[in-house]
């Protein structure tokens, strides 16, 4: 009987590193330490309320808000310490961020500072939580300016307002029916499933690829008064299907978590879109440039798709603040640059005023 040659997520990294003879192993060590926060994370998810039955909070339970005045689950707060924690001794960051943290989160001046940085969600999608629904966490890794590097001075929010070009990796992980990493070192990206039995990442997934064309789409559409004309546009072209302007049916789906709607686009296409809209005028989107769009960007593009705020290409974003939102579109990249036209074509269909739209929109108000 021949068994089957399986990678774990360590042995794909060394293969990694052979591209650059002179990494010292920092990169990766980081890397490893990431995937630990992750199965720390998976576990305490996997045991849901009867956590609580055995000591552990419960992680449905809401503590308090952040500095989007968003409610954190205590399964955030958790999350996000097992992120600061297993990541912090190794001494490879420089700093981190968070969706959790109002500010950068300093390596104590009593350990070893390192060259990355490192931003993150610790829990994507944590409305779900309280109803047993895939959640994940998403994570980049940054270079530290170099003034940084050598001084190990304290890091300050301009230091990560990179645009999504410069990460040197990203990933999430997905704590699902199996809980899964996915990962991306600007080689491609590969898939890892984690073998509760040995509790190890292993390489189920290598060389992940977006088909170009999908009829699959995801918008909460609920939103849909809120929506630019653009998007309004290419919504009810999907709806009117075969007998509307693709001339084909498409199918629906609305997860509410932004890392599990990613996987499914990056097993078998799709588009997802959380645009710009009108909702509240503060706020340009409802997702975060550095800690989702920007990784998920990344990681899709490497697999062959497209993201962009509907108007430009994500990765290229200069960022102007930590915690900003911003529009997102991506997945097919055929959809994606679709979208792009749109925008730069809006009198094309213009909005509710345009009797084209107002006749066939079943969003209309
Ligand atoms: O369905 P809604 O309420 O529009 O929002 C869902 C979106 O919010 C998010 O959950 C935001 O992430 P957080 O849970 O990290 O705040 C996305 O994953 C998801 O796409
Ligand atoms: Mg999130
Ligand atoms: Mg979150």
């Amino acid at each position: 009987m021949t068994t089957r040659r399986r990678f774990t997520l360590t042995q794909y990294l060394i293969e990694q590193r052979r591209r650059f003879p002179s990494a010292s192993g920092d990169f990766n060590a980081l890397l490893l330490d990431v995937a630990l926060a992750c199965k720390a994370i998976a576990r305490t998810v996997a045991f849901g309320d009867l956590g609580s039955m055995l000591g552990q909070p419960a992680p449905d339970v809401t503590t308090s808000v952040n500095v989007q005045g968003e409610e954190q689950k205590k399964l955030d707060v958790i999350s996000n310490e097992y992120f600061t924690q297993m990541t912090e001794w190794g001494g490879h960051l420089a700093g981190m961020a968070s969706e959790e943290m109002d500010h950068p989160y300093q390596i104590p001046a009593t350990m070893q500072r390192g060259k990355y940085m490192l931003v993150f969600d610790p829990l994507d999608g944590s409305s779900n939580i309280d109803v047993n629904v895939t959640v994940g966490s998403i994570f980049s890794v940054l270079r530290a300016p170099q003034d940084v590097i050598d001084s190990g001075r304290d890091v300050v929010e301009a230091d990560f307002l990179q645009p999504g070009t410069e990460q040197l990796a990203a990933g999430y992980a997905l704590y699902g029916p199996t809980t899964m990493l996915v990962l991306t070192v600007g080689n491609g990206v590969a898939g890892f499933t984690l073998d509760p039995n040995l509790g190890q990442f292993m390489l189920t997934h290598p060389n992940m690829q977006i088909p170009e064309d999908t009829h699959e789409f995801a918008i909460n559409a609920s939103n849909s008064r809120f929506w630019e004309a653009p998007v309004k546009r290419y919504v009810d072209e999907c709806l009117a299907g075969k007998t509307g302007a693709r001339g084909k049916d498409f199918n629906m789906r609305w997860i509410a978590s932004m890392v599990a709607e990613a996987h499914r686009i990056l097993m078998r296409g799709g588009i997802f879109m959380y645009p710009r809209d009108t909702k509240d005028a503060a706020k340009h989107g409802r997702l975060r440039l550095l800690y989702e769009a920007n990784p998920v960007g990344m990681i899709i593009e490497q697999a062959g798709g497209r993201a962009s705020t509907g108007r430009e290409p994500m990765l290229t974003v200069q960022p102007t603040a930590l915690h900003q939102r911003i529009g997102l579109v991506f997945g097919s990249k055929n959809e994606v640059e679709r979208i792009e036209r749109y925008h730069r074509e809006p009198g094309a269909y213009k909005d509710d005023a345009n009797p084209l739209f107002a006749e066939r929109s079943l969003f209309r108000d």
